[in-house]
């Protein structure tokens, strides 16, 4: 077995430990591993992403953000690419939630492009999963004002991936949420 197989296996494992008491917002309560691992699968298969340090990094992405995880235990498992990615993509959770919305729009443009991929892949897996099913006390309005903010943050991300931002216009425009200018 190929030595990359077993890394994503033994990250995917970390993940699932780590996310294991966590369920999505959905009514279904479906577990939380699902979007991680969902994240890193558009990378991999619509996208074309081989990199493995990313497909980790996609893996790991919420780990900090939402469980005890510390970027110290992510780079001692799985060295510093991996970590250093992780800590982009990681909203800081002391700040006020609108303070950190803004904060990913006005950090999206100066993200690493490993960072920027994982970005788009995970803006994607949330809209459509938005598409797919309104998480439990979500208003239409909240729903609209989350492509309208994810359209934002991925106008700072452009220039990275094509398929991945092709894919999420066609989601804004059937929204109707405007082409933004830079
Ligand atoms: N669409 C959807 N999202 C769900 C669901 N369950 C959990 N989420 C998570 O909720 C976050 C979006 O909800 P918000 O209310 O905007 O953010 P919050 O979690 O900080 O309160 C996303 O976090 P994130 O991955 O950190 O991304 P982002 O907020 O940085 O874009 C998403 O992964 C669900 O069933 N559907
Ligand atoms: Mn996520």
């Amino acid at each position: 077995m190929g030595s990359d197989v077993a890394l994503l296996l033994q990250t995917a494992n970390f993940a699932a430990e780590k996310h294991k008491r966590q369920r999505r917002k959905d009514v279904e309560k479906t577990p939380y591993i699902n979007h991680p691992i969902g994240v890193a699968t558009i990378l991999s298969q619509e996208a074309g992403i081989t990199d493995v340090v990313v497909l980790q990094a996609a893996l790991l992405h919420d780990t900090v953000e939402d469980t005890n995880t510390t970027f110290l235990e992510i780079e001692e498992h799985f060295g510093p690419e991996v970590r250093k990615i992780v800590e982009e993509v990681t909203d800081d959770k002391t700040l006020a939630k609108m303070e950190r919305k803004k904060q990913q729009i006005e950090h999206a443009p100066h993200c690493s492009y490993n960072a920027k991929l994982v970005k788009l892949a995970d803006k994607l897996y949330n809209l459509r999963d938005l598409n797919r099913s309104i998480p439990k006390g979500w208003s239409e309005l909240r729903v609209q004002e989350y492509f309208r903010w994810s359209s934002e943050v991925v106008n700072g991300l452009r220039g990275t991936n094509a398929v991945l931002e092709k894919t999420l216009q066609q989601l804004f425009t059937e929204r109707r949420i405007p082409v933004q200018a830079d």
